[in-house]
Order: structure tokens, then C-alpha cells, then sequence
């Protein structure tokens, strides 16, 4: 793979100093695959290249996916070309840890989404993932279908399943929890949400396992790059993830033909935001996923009022081209509450392309009984803004999360239960509302 870098220094300075990520491609695929583009654009610079700035002269990019070519037909939108950032081994503070941070929220800020390279055991892991994920999904229905869990979300989805805003998803889903036994006091003590994993055997737990351990390292590094990106004490976000409610969807999409008739014509996943603070997804080389870029003009807070649907048929999404050996960022509900949306969860959706597609997206939280309020201070310089009532009281992650699983899978028998047993009125109680307690059992 090759990283977009400017030649000359070291690689993690180069790309902290030069790491601008530009949506600049605009190629706009109509179902005729008819290019079309926006008033002032040049058409052959724009396509597949990025368009010049003022910036100094970089190597050529080379990406080993077809740029606008892996866009699902049918789709409207802009061609993402993102630059790659590397991360480093271990973040220490230093002069560069502070430029990348400053580059990464930066780019969050500019695109919403940022692209992180993997390195050689990330890329092990995660073909080892997709391995396992091929297998699973190729199983016979029933097999699949076996994988549910009465306490916890974690399991099998089926393509027709998921709910967004009120319309069925076409994706196939394994969902991972936190994987704690029947034994554990907080699956005794029956909160919502707190359940087994329920694994279809060895072969998906482990590779599985491996892989969001290792993104949860990523994760934390990510964290503690952005605090110094928007200028805040260390740990001003690290300290919300002890213990964090991370979690994965392994996912599956089928071709665009050859879907069962419960969702809408061509559409994955309909548009949504996600709920904690980052999501750190790799896919295959098929392609789906479309964002759209922080704006002035679209105001949302969907744990105050639902996003699913947001601007779903509408003009402005950008189209993420799959490249090999790299993970992408978006951010999350949390994250845009925590920083007074000096940083926004980014909307998204997934199209069904001509072939299945295959695709991890790992979610890294805050802990479960974590209340947030928004930073202290007053984020990438911009002077504290007054508390309200609603900052106060702050957000109980663990509601949320409730909230929006109860919204996606209103038929799964995980929901009828936690109804039954009345859990939700458990998210109210001191002990899921503090960090660290556990329950006490009779
Ligand atoms: O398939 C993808 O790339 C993204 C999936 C997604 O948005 C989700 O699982 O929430
Ligand atoms: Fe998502």
C-alpha cells in the first residue's frame, strides 16, 4: 500500500505535518453511470485525482481499489479520496503525537471520516475476521438463526431484520457485546443489555476477539490523540472508557439482485449516526459505505431526537471507495455531545453494490454506566459555553444504548424480554450510573 505522503521526512511526521484528507474527486455515478459534475469543477482533473491546492507537490496516490468504479449503481455522490494517516506504536505527548492530534481532529472537523493505515498484525487480524465472518455467514439459516441471546444484543441478525427509521435493512449481522457468563452480577442482576455472547463455535470467537482487542488499543490511541487535538486535560475522554461498552457488527450485504423483498430497493443501511465516541470500520474490496461531511446546515442530536433517516434521498453524500489495508473513523453520538458539536457523529448509510460485500464496524464507547457532560473548557480553543439544564443533568450512555437497540430490533426476543422484566427501569438506578459499581446481589 502506498500512503499519500509528502517525501523527506520521517513517515508519522510526514503524514501528522501533511495528512489533509480532501473529498476533492466529485464524479457523480448515476445509474447510467453517467458523469455529472457540480458547476466549477474540471472533470478530467477531478476525476480520480485530487484536485491541486496551494499545498506543496505530493507523491501520486496510489490506491490499489478503483476509485469511483466500486460505487453501488444507483447512488448520487462525491468521491472521498482521503490521505492515510499512521498512528503511532504508543502515544507519549510528543511534538508529534500533538500534530497528529491537531491533523486528526482537523480532518474529523473538515470530513467527518478520517483513514488510519493498518499495520501488518492489523492486516492479519483482519483477514482472519473476514475469514471466519465468510464462514459464518455461509452456514445454513437455521444454523445462523440459533445465534440469539434472550439478555444481550449479541448475535445473529437476519437481511430484513434491522429496523432504520421504520424500514427494514437489507445487511446480515453478527452483533458482539460484551461477553460476560450468566454467572457475572451484572447478567444476574438482569441489566438490560448485560448478556453471553451467544458464538456459533471456536472459529468466529476467536479471530473475533483478537481483532476488537486490538482495535480497542486503537481506539484508546485515537482518544488520547484527539484530547490533544481539541486542546483538553489528558483523559478528559480516556476516562469515560474504563471498562467501555465497546462493541462489534460483522456484516454482510448481499447483491443488489438477490435480496429477500423485506427492505428497500438498493439500500443497505439506511442513514443513521452511530452512539458512542468513535467507529473504526474495515470493509472488503466491494464498496457501499457514504457519509456526509459536518455542516453548518444539518443540526441533529439523535440521543435527543432520532437521526435514522436523515437526509437519506437527499444531495451532499460522499462516497467512501474501499482501499486495502487501511481502517476508517467516523465518530459518534458521544463524541458530539461531549465536544458541543465542536465535533459531529457523522451520518452515514451503506448501498448494495453487484456483489456481496463484506465488512466490520467496531464501536468504541464509553462504559455502560458512564454519565457524560460536555468537556470542560471549552474545545480546540473556543471559549466554555454557560451550562443548561440539559448539559447538567449530562447523557447516561447506558440509556442510550438501550434506547437505540429497543428502536432497531423492536421484535427480537432480547427486547420482549427486557420489557417483560421491566429491566429499563433499572438504567435509572445509582449503581448503573456509576462508574466502576457493581451490582449488589441478594
Ligand atoms: O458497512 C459499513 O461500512 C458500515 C456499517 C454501519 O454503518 C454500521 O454497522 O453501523
Ligand atoms: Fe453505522
Amino acid at each position: 500500500m502506498k500512503l499519500s505522503i509528502r517525501a523527506g521526512l520521517p513517515l508519522r511526521q510526514r503524514v501528522a505535518v501533511t495528512g489533509r484528507a480532501r473529498l476533492s474527486s466529485t464524479a457523480v455515478h448515476s445509474p447510467e453511470h453517467r458523469m455529472v459534475m457540480p458547476p466549477g469543477f474540471n472533470s478530467k482533473a477531478a476525476q480520480c485525482t485530487r484536485l491541486t491546492t496551494s499545498e506543496p507537490p505530493r507523491a501520486p496516490v496510489q490506491h490499489e481499489s478503483p476509485c469511483t468504479s466500486t460505487m453501488p449503481p444507483g447512488f448520487k455522490a462525491q468521491v472521498g479520496r482521503l490521505d492515510t494517516f499512521e498512528l503511532p506504536d504508543k502515544v507519549t505527548g510528543s511534538k508529534g503525537d500533538m500534530a497528529l492530534g491537531k491533523a486528526l481532529v482537523g480532518a474529523w472537523r473538515r470530513d467527518g471520516i478520517i483513514q488510519i493505515a493498518m499495520n501488518d498484525k492489523q492486516r492479519k487480524l483482519w483477514d482472519e475476521a473476514k475469514a471466519a465472518s465468510h464462514r459464518f455467514f455461509r452456514k445454513p439459516h437455521a444454523e445462523k438463526a440459533a445465534c440469539v441471546d434472550s439478555q444481550s444484543y449479541s448475535g445473529y441478525i437476519a437481511s430484513g431484520e434491522e429496523v432504520t427509521d421504520g424500514i427494514a435493512d437489507y445487511s446480515e449481522i453478527f452483533t458482539i457485546t460484551k461477553d460476560l457468563d450468566m454467572a457475572e452480577p451484572r447478567v444476574r442482576a438482569k441489566w438490560p443489555c448485560h448478556g453471553p455472547c451467544p458464538w456459533p463455535d471456536i472459529e468466529m470467537k476467536e479471530p473475533m476477539t483478537r481483532y476488537n482487542e486490538n482495535l480497542g488499543l486503537e481506539g484508546e490511541k485515537l482518544l488520547q490523540l484527539a484530547e490533544f487535538g481539541l486542546g483538553v486535560t489528558p483523559g478528559s475522554l480516556t476516562r469515560h472508557t474504563r471498562d467501555g461498552w465497546h462493541h462489534a457488527r460483522v456484516l454482510r450485504f448481499p447483491p443488489r439482485n438477490a435480496t429477500n423483498g423485506k427492505g428497500k430497493e438498493g439500500r443497505g443501511i439506511g442513514s443513521h449516526t452511530d452512539y458512542g465516541l468513535l467507529v473504526i470500520s474495515a470493509q472488503d474490496d466491494v464498496g457501499g459505505l457514504f457519509i456526509r461531511r459536518p455542516s453548518q446546515d444539518e443540526k441533529f442530536a439523535n440521543w435527543e431526537k432520532s437521526a435514522a433517516g436523515l437526509k437519506e434521498d437527499d444531495e451532499g453524500w460522499v462516497y467512501i471507495p474501499p482501499v486495502e489495508g487501511t481502517h476508517t473513523v467516523i465518530l459518534g453520538d458521544m463524541m458530539q455531545y461531549l465536544t458541543r458539536n465542536y465535533l459531529t457523529a457523522t451520518p452515514h448509510k451503506v448501498g448494495l453494490n453487484t456483489r456481496e460485500r463484506f465488512a466490520l464496524a467496531y464501536f468504541h464507547e464509553p462504559s455502560f454506566q458512564a454519565v457524560l457532560k460536555p468537556l470542560e473548557g471549552g474545545c480546540g480553543g473556543l471559549p466554555a459555553e454557560p451550562s443548561t439544564a440539559e448539559t447538567t443533568e449530562g447523557v447516561h450512555y447506558g440509556t442510550h444504548f438501550t434506547n437505540m437497540f429497543l428502536r432497531n430490533y423492536p421484535d427480537r426476543i432480547t427486547t420482549q424480554r427486557l420489557k417483560a422484566e421491566n429491566r429499563y427501569s433499572l438504567l435509572s438506578t445509582p449503581e448503573l450510573r456509576t462508574m466502576g459499581a457493581l451490582p449488589v446481589l441478594a
